[in-house]
């Protein structure tokens, strides 16, 4: 619904009272242009952690439309859904109270925010008949993409050689960062992938094949939608049709975006009019999948003049001492803005560094601070544990879930990653487009009878008839298989009908599916726990088309210790990859495992930039803390795949990150405490406990 665009009125009156709360930094860029006759210049947001950036860009939003901009002509860029769910949130919320007199504008909707890829999604169907693509074109995740590209290693007889090639998820990997990146392939396997360097022709004919079968099948894969985008962006006619579809256009999380996002808003945008990006340079953790903190280093210099830069520097975050740990472990990156970060937040209480002595009183500590720090007063879910890995969390998981500790995990495995659950969304996106082949294929083999032969036999059949003509009833299935083919024939048709109702049609498949798991999983009465709870996610879209795309793009990051979620007025602790913590704060942070090897992480020590990559996490995770912060270093880590009980074990040192000179900002301790009567001098502990007499005594 979009507000109705006269509210000028509004301003007049209330201008000053929702800018109030705001800093003089904070206020400029809010108010960078706004007002004014024509579209405001480019603006670029530097804004070290903490500062009120997501806030600000919040406030510029609602100021925007407070001066007559129309919410359904500005496109709001985020890093994730939920970021574009919360902005949202946020926006609705300022417009409310600052026209209060005219409550329709606290309802406006901002209808084009989301990530760069759902956003994509939406102009592709909207422009694919100009771009000889079918709006009915569906998206394969990473899994299917990986599955489809083996398909093509498969075809291509590249799984036969004697020589190692590359595996499937490599080989998507090396696709993927060629594509994001815009580098020559040569380039990609030389920087990134040198193992794989002397396949550069297969790879090449590899990845032809593969856009050749996606584009037979009708389904784009994550990097299309970029790459599609930016392509259609090359039409000097139709950049400017999109561009003018938009009269403001902000990115938030602008240190993360890769050169092909950065090509989109150029084209979209080539002289910096109505664009505003926002970021913090410091916060780049994403190079792994091809971003470069050059876009958000190069931008002002795209435009000419220059694009205005804001920097905020005030943290209302995080109390001063945590403030000044996190700015020590920044201080030694190498390349950055300069920004001098401050709190006005008093503490005398330093975060703190904790050794103890392995995995489990990591755990058994963890759940002692949580469980103390909830008694002062700090909610479970005020409390996040981070780490590096994801599997860095399982000893802590384990513990919870014996001392019956709710928690929800972010990052790691995903809720739609379950087979079950792809299983369904599996026949969904097939239903949507009877061409994509990894879905059909997934689906044909849940009926009893039939396997991959016959799969591929129907498929085949299916791909070759002409479109609008594929009688799924009338396909060939072994004689095993005919009883339920009928009715699963008669259940596609159905949903794939234009007028199939939503969420009705859904549930319709559910069923279906639900009276096939007990022959599909030992555990179906478990799994059927997450087919309902896909249900009831599903009843919140418009339709089959929005869900599957959006369930794609972004979907669901947490899993629970519980069956399914909790319940949203239940406590719980968070647990997160610190790459999922990004954007989040809590009243007090947990740093799981802050040794060498796992901050930085082993996999990443391979050069400079990698290594400082890792030490940005590390920043990232130390700056979501708002009043307690503290580190935790195990001694020593079990080493996994032992026979049965057995001690093998490597000592860590802490993370290099942390250096012997930046100590004073910590209060080290080792946990559990020893005993009063062995703290203090050797004599003490000597008066306290007399083993020497006690051994002479053995013998009197
Ligand atoms: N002008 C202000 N006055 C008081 N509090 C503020 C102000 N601006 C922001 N804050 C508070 O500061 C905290 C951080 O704000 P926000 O989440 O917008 O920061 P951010 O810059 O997006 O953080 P990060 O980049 O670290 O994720 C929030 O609790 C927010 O309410």
């Amino acid at each position: 619904m979009n507000a109705p665009a006269s509210p000028s009125v509004a301003v007049a009156s209330t201008a000053a009272d929702w800018l109030e709360p705001l800093n003089a930094a904070q206020r400029e860029a809010v108010t960078h242009g706004a007002g004014g006759a024509g579209v405001p210049g480019p603006l670029l947001v530097i804004a070290g952690a903490g500062t009120g950036k997501t806030n600000t860009l919040a406030h510029r939003v609602a100021h925007l439309i407070l001066h007559g901009a129309d919410p359904a002509r500005i496109l709001l860029l985020t890093f994730s859904r939920r970021a574009a769910d919360e902005m949202g949130r946020r926006v609705r919320r300022i417009l409310g109270h600052a026209a209060a007199e005219h409550p329709w504008l606290a309802q406006a909707n901002l209808e084009w925010s989301g990530t760069f890829h759902a956003i994509g999604a939406r102009l592709l169907r909207d422009y694919a008949a100009r771009i000889g693509l079918d709006p009915a074109f569906t998206i394969h995740d990473r899994e299917d993409s990986a599955d489809l590209m083996n398909l093509a290693r498969h075809e291509a007889g590249l799984s036969t050689r004697e020589r190692r090639f590359p595996l499937k998820g490599t080989c998507l990997a090396i696709y993927s960062a060629t594509v994001n990146t815009g580098a020559p392939l040569a380039g990609v396997l030389q920087s990134t992938f040198p193992w794989c360097a002397e396949w550069e022709t297969e790879l090449k004919a590899l990845f032809r094949a593969y856009v050749a079968a996606k584009q037979a099948q009708q389904v784009l894969d994550y990097d299309d939608l970029l790459l599609y985008w930016a392509h259609m962006m090359d039409e000097p006619a139709l950049a400017r049709e999109v561009g003018d579809q938009f009269r403001h256009v902000l990115v938030d999380e602008y240190q993360d975006t890769n050169p092909l996002q950065a090509r989109i808003l150029l084209a979209m945008k080539p002289d910096g009019r109505g664009l505003a990006v926002v970021g913090d340079d410091a916060q780049a953790i994403y190079a792994f999948r091809g971003a470069t903190v050059r876009n958000i280093l190069d931008f002002p210099a795209h435009f000419d003049p220059p694009a205005r830069r804001v920097t905020l520097e005030c943290n209302y975050r995080s109390t001063q001492p945590i403030l000044a740990a996190a700015n020590a472990v920044i201080a030694q990156a190498a390349e950055r803005y300069d920004k001098e970060l401050w709190s006005a937040r008093e503490s005398a209480v330093r975060p703190q560094l904790v050794s103890v002595r392995d995995e489990a009183d990591q755990a058994a500590f963890v759940v002692e601070r949580v469980l103390a720090r909830r008694e002062e007063g700090i909610e479970l879910r005020q409390q996040a544990v981070l780490f590096r890995a994801a599997s860095h969390s399982a000893r802590l998981e384990m513990e919870l879930t014996r001392r019956n500790i709710p928690f929800v995990k972010f990052g790691g495995l995903k809720f739609l990653e379950a087979a079950h659950v792809k299983d369904v969304l599996a026949l969904l996106r097939w239903t949507e487009n009877l061409r994509d082949r990894v879905a059909g294929f997934r689906v044909l083999q849940l009926l009893p009878g039939i396997g991959p032969k016959s799969a591929a036999r129907v498929l085949d059949n299916l791909a070759a008839a002409p479109a609008g003509c594929e009688l799924l009833a009338e396909q060939p299935v072994p004689e095993a298989a005919r009883a339920g083919w009928a009715e699963f024939a008669a259940l596609v048709e159905e949903l794939r009908r234009a007028d199939a109702a939503w969420p009705a049609g859904f549930e319709r498949a559910c069923r279906w599916y639900e009276a096939h798991m007990p022959g599909l999983y030992d555990d179906a009465t478990v799994r059927q726990g997450d087919i309902q709870q896909l249900a009831r996610i599903a009843a919140t879209y418009p339709g089959r088309q929005r869900f599957l795309t959006e369930l794609t793009l972004d979907p669901p990051g947490a899993t629970s210790g519980e069956a399914g979620m909790p319940l949203l007025d239940e406590d719980y602790l968070i647990l997160s990859t610190m790459h999922s913590a990004k954007g989040q704060e809590w009243r007090s942070v947990t740093v799981l495992n802050a040794v060498d090897g796992c901050i930085p992480s082993d996999i990443s020590t391979r050069s400079t930039l990698e290594i400082d990559e890792e030490r940005r996490l590390l920043y990232v995770a130390m700056t979501r803390a708002r009043d307690h912060l503290e580190l935790v270093a195990p001694q020593r880590f079990y080493v996994s795949g032992q026979q049965g009980l057995g001690d093998r074990h490597v000592y860590a040192g802490r993370t290099r990150f942390i250096s012997n000179r930046m100590l004073g900002h910590f209060e080290q301790m080792s946990w559990p405490e020893p005993p009063a009567e062995l703290r203090g001098t050797p004599d003490s502990r000597q008066a306290a406990l007399d083993l020497a007499a006690k051994m002479r005594g053995m013998w009197d």
